[in-house]
């Protein structure tokens, strides 16, 4: 690319040109057919935006508040795993990144740089994302490590009972790298020679038998508030609310999990409307664009509602 690029596709095409192929079909990928993860970007482009005209704009604030931390607009860091597989100084560089934004970094169970490495890095206002090992003892000690170094919330992943079959992952023979988070406590290194490493190391170690009754043992080892990232329906919305969660991402995990669940933007309406405002309702999957971050907002009416994009490194909220 001759100029620099404009929009998070011309970042993404760079990133293809500059990442050795298992990297970045890891990062660029989705499931199966990837049926999923066409639809989450299509879907956005099927909404178009009715303008009204002679409206003041010439002065828009787009800051607001997430779990009562104020953020500079609607947009945050989403959880993504391994950064330091495309730059030496990873997750503790995006951090850097979402501090200067004024705006909060959601920090994945499986990133390279430890939660002390990033704590320590800036003043980003930070979440901690989770999955639940075999070994909640495992578990337990990131969350009070994440707790200690001074992270605001906690975001339980739940759509990930066994790993999304990622058909490029298993060609590539994806390696597992060993996470530095989880050294002396297990082992995470898995170079497969039988397909993806990743999946062998999520299969060995994430919790398949996780339930509604997790939410209850994570009150007990934190006091942070906990956001459940992974909902897509209305019914599991409600059962979130019951169960006490502060929070509901709406997410399919960026289409890497089950192919053929539904494009995120489609289920906000359902998920919002079935929140009833009782808790904030985050979103993400398929934004690529400042108007997929205005379309999100338009379909979260009445809710305090937020979204994310990994793609391009955002996460936002808004209070109507
Ligand atoms: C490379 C990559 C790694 C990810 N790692 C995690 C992770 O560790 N934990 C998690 O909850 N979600 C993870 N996600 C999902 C994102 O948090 C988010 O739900 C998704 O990427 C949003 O969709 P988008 O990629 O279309 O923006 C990952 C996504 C990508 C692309
Ligand atoms: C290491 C993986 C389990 C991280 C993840 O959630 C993903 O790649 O989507």
């Amino acid at each position: 690319m001759e100029s620099e690029p404009v929009n998070v596709k011309e970042f993404q095409e760079l990133a293809k040109q500059v990442l050795p192929k298992m990297y970045y079909d890891y990062y660029a990928g989705g499931a199966e057919d990837q049926y999923t993860l066409k639809q989450n970007v299509e879907a956005f482009q099927r909404i178009t935006i009715r303008p009204r005209i002679l409206v003041d704009v010439s002065r828009i604030d787009m800051s607001t508040t997430v779990l009562g931390h104020e953020i500079s607009a609607p947009i945050m860091v989403a959880p993504t795993a391994m950064h330091q597989l495309a730059h030496s100084e990873g997750e503790v560089a995006t951090a850097r990144g979402a501090a200067a934004c004024n705006t909060i970094m959601i920090l994945s169970y499986n990133s390279t740089c430890t939660v002390e490495e990033v704590a320590s890095s800036c003043n980003a206002v930070r979440f901690f994302q989770l999955y639940v090992f075999k070994r909640r003892d495992i578990s337990a000690q990131l969350v009070q490590r994440a707790e200690k170094s001074g992270f605001k919330a906690v975001v339980l992943t739940v759509d990930a009972p066994r790993l999304g079959r990622r058909e490029a992952d298993i060609k590539n023979k994806m390696v597992a790298p060993q996470l530095k988070n989880f050294e002396g406590l297990l082992s995470t290194a898995v170079n497969s020679n039988d397909g993806s490493g990743l999946e062998a190391y999520a299969n060995e170690t994430f919790d398949s038998s996780l339930c509604w009754e997790v939410i209850g043992w994570l009150r007990s080892i934190t006091s942070l508030p906990i956001l459940v990232k992974g909902v897509l329906t209305h019914e599991d919305a409600r059962m979130a609310v019951e169960a006490g969660v502060d929070g509901i991402v709406v997410s399919n995990h960026g289409a890497r999990q089950l192919d053929y669940s539904p494009a995120t933007i489609s289920v906000l309406e359902e998920v919002v409307h079935a929140v009833g405002g009782k808790v904030p309702v985050l979103f993400d999957g398929g934004i690529r664009r400042g108007t997929d971050v205005f379309k999100a907002l338009a379909l979260g009416w009445k809710a305090g509602c937020i979204w994310s994009c990994s793609k391009g490194g955002i996460w936002g909220e808004t209070c109507t």
